[in-house]
């Protein structure tokens, strides 16, 4: 069986005595693409940020990339995070901002233009990262998060806000990196993106469903679209 990347059982995290994620286990091992789906406020920045090392769970156990998820030592650097804030340098150009994140990981030079090639780059290449419009921003962001080619790749609503043609280049990319033997996890409030994964968990107020395919939730509430079949389960 292949070695999981991450494995870690009923993880929990309160903010000011509130439990905003509560039992949550997920295991990964390479090629693994999971999406964590569900209303806003559900747990899923919380979790992604708990498995970045960005954000110590209050109870739980197991490893990310080997790793005690509790110890605080996760080595990030291992890992691609998109979070929904622009993260890069906002004075910086995009070729800058892609040319100091491959020196932070030790890549050659090259690294940063060949992104610009594969994901469409070019026309932004010499404009500030702070004055992109937000698809543009938003490629740029995830250019730079794949950049060292991560075996974890933690991706926190990456197509929010974007246009049909950027959302379908981004999700292309997506598939496409989870195929190169990467795990990756992508959190959604879209139920129709979310449809199109092949596995995902289910979030609302902090707890996760098990981990199902989109096809057996919608079988399982004799629906036909994940948004039907989640507004049963809302219902019910
Ligand atoms: N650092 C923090 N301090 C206090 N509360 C927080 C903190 N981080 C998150 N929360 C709260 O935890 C809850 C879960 O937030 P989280 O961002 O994990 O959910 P989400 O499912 O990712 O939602 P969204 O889709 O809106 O990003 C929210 O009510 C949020 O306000």
């Amino acid at each position: 069986m292949a070695e999981p990347l991450v494995e870690v059982r009923g993880l929990a995290k309160a903010f000011g005595g509130r439990e905003v994620v509560c039992d949550v286990t997920i295991r990964l091992v390479a090629g693994d693409l999971l999406g964590l789906v569900g209303a806003n406020g559900g747990g899923k920045t919380t979790t992604l940020r708990m498995l970045a090392g960005l954000v110590t769970p209050d109870t739980g156990s197991g490893t990310v990339l080997g790793a005690a998820i509790r110890a605080g030592r996760i080595d990030r650097r291992r890992i691609g995070y998109m979070s929904q804030r622009l993260a890069l340098y906002p004075e910086l150009t995009v070729i800058e901002n892609l040319h100091f994140h491959g020196q932070v990981h030790g890549l050659p030079r090259t690294a940063a233009g060949d992104a610009l090639t594969r994901f469409g780059l070019e026309a932004v290449t010499a404009q500030r990262f702070g004055t992109l419009s937000g698809g543009w921003a938003r490629r740029v962001q995830f250019a730079a998060s794949v950049l060292h080619a991560p075996p974890l790749l933690l991706l926190d609503e990456p197509t929010a806000g974007l246009d049909a043609v950027t959302r379908a280049a981004l999700w292309g990319w997506i598939m496409q990196f989870a195929g190169t033997g990467s795990a990756v996890v992508v959190s959604t409030h879209d139920l129709a993106e979310a449809e199109r994964l092949p596995q995902i968990m289910l979030y609302h107020d902090g707890r996760a469903s098990a981990r199902t395919t989109p096809a057996a939730m919608i079988g399982a509430a004799g629906a036909t679209s994940l948004e039907a079949a989640v507004l049963a389960r809302a219902q019910a």
